[in-house]
């Protein structure tokens, strides 16, 4: 299956697919320029991840790398209030693409090992997510930092392989 990881810059893209790699984490990481493709297998299931740039330079060729995928993975820094409103706007602006219509998504509400992190509700609220109402969501609060839920992840990632090659 293939899957494209997107979101703004410094929301954890590239250290989402570390730790769901390899486990690895890392203070200090470098942003993506473009995108870079990178192939994890989880049991029987190999999985192509596109893992895109976040910056706002970037964020044109976001459409162009979901229209193949099984699924969309958005990824918030849910420490960083002062740039909910950019991601959501982003968010609901790529979905409105008719090339992207029925991609399942899912929302990762990350960094929950930071203090003054938002609930799972809240993060749902100022998303927007209830709005979304053509396709399937889901929303898992992470923590690459800690590995917390990246279980819950990768189960949702292996079950939407099964729906489409
Ligand atoms: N505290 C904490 N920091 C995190 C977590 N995940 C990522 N970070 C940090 O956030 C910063 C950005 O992480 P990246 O993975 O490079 O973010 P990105 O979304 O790939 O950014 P772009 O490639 O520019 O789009 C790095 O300093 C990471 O160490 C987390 O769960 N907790
Ligand atoms: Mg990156």
């Amino acid at each position: 299956m293939e899957l494209s990881l997107i979101g703004l810059q410094n929301a954890g893209k590239t250290s989402l697919v570390n730790v769901i790699a390899t486990g690895g984490y890392s203070e200090d990481m470098i942003p993506t320029v473009g995108f870079n493709m990178r192939k994890v297998t989880k049991g029987n299931v190999t999985i192509k991840l596109w893992d895109l740039g976040g910056q706002p330079r970037f964020r044109s060729m976001w459409e162009r790398y979901c229209r193949a995928v099984s699924a969309i993975v958005y990824v918030v820094d849910a420490a960083d209030p002062d740039n909910l409103s950019i991601s959501k706007s982003e968010l609901h602006d790529l979905l409105s693409k008719p090339s992207l219509s029925g991609i399942p998504l899912l929302v990762l509400g990350n960094k929950i090992d930071k203090p003054g992190v938002l609930s799972k509700e809240a993060l749902t609220d100022q998303m927007d997510l209830k709005s979304i109402t053509d396709r399937e969501v889901c929303c898992f609060m992470i923590s690459c930092k800690n590995s917390t839920n990246i279980d819950s992840v990768i189960d949702w990632l292996v079950k939407h392989s099964k729906s489409k090659s």
